[in-house]
């Protein structure tokens, strides 16, 4: 069995998922960190891999960037591919002035700018999107061992990566920490499936103070999201 963005035989995705936006992303985290990786999907680019790193089974997909890109590799590995865990590992900028450039966010909710959620109810409903609470505390607690500098709160997730009508001041003052493009659609379809969710965010650059990295920063570098993300997964991961 395939599907439309997967090409990969059911039993080649573990069922635990790392989720990068960017395919170099993925690429990376398979050679730097899974040991005997193979590409299973190569589709429009958006690569994945599956390898073991400390003896688990874990894949690396990357979403592309945006909800809707993310919404279909999300409703595929959940849907067909019976997957249980996606651990977001993406780049955000910061809003709040307590965030800074290369701190870890662990994403405990997700509000959106976008009728993606909206979609899924009657238009009385506003579906709160969460992270999954087993993975959070894990990847708190584990990031607490390691010494990382992390914060724990509400996101949000935008359609547009330019746009400056947001009023970043009341959104940190809602205490949004930072914002990204993917994760309303990843923890909504999560639970549709009743599978289970986290983003992990490196901040890349200061919405309000500037402060920013490079584009290669961005593609590989953000190690510590990597490693935190990827013990993570071993605690959950089924085979
Ligand atoms: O670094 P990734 O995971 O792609 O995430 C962030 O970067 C992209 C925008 O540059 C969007 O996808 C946003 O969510
Ligand atoms: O979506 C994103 C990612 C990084 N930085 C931003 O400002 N937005």
């Amino acid at each position: 069995m395939t599907t439309p963005h997967l090409e990969a035989e059911m039993g080649q995705i573990a069922d635990t998922v790392l989720m990068p936006g960017d395919p170099l992303r993925a690429k990376f985290i398979a050679d730097n960190f899974l040991e005997d990786a193979v590409q299973y999907n190569g589709v429009r680019a958006e690569y994945g891999f599956t390898g073991t790193y400390k003896g688990k089974k874990i894949s690396v997909q990357s979403s592309g960037m945006g909800l809707s890109s993310a919404s279909i590799y999300a409703t595929e590995l959940f849907k067909f591919y019976g997957v249980n865990n996606i651990i977001r590992v993406g780049t955000a900028g910061a809003i709040s002035t307590d965030v800074h450039v290369r701190d870890l966010v662990l994403a405990e909710g997700s509000c959106t700018n976008t009728r993606f959620v909206h979609n899924f109810f009657d238009p009385e409903i506003e579906f709160s999107p969460i992270a999954d609470f087993n993975l959070l505390r894990t990847a708190a607690d584990l990031a607490d061992e390691k010494g990382f500098t992390y914060h724990v709160g509400n996101t949000i997730g935008v359609d547009r990566f330019y746009n400056d009508r947001i009023d970043n001041d009341r959104l940190a003052q809602f205490g949004i920490l930072a914002t990204e493009m993917e994760l309303p659609a990843i923890y909504s379809i999560a639970a549709e499936y009743h599978k289970h969710a986290l983003g992990i965010l490196t901040i890349s650059d200061h919405i309000v103070t500037g402060e920013s990295t490079t584009s290669d920063e961005r593609q590989t570098g953000f190690k510590q999201m990597m490693e935190l993300a990827l013990d993570t997964a071993v605690k959950f991961a089924g085979e």
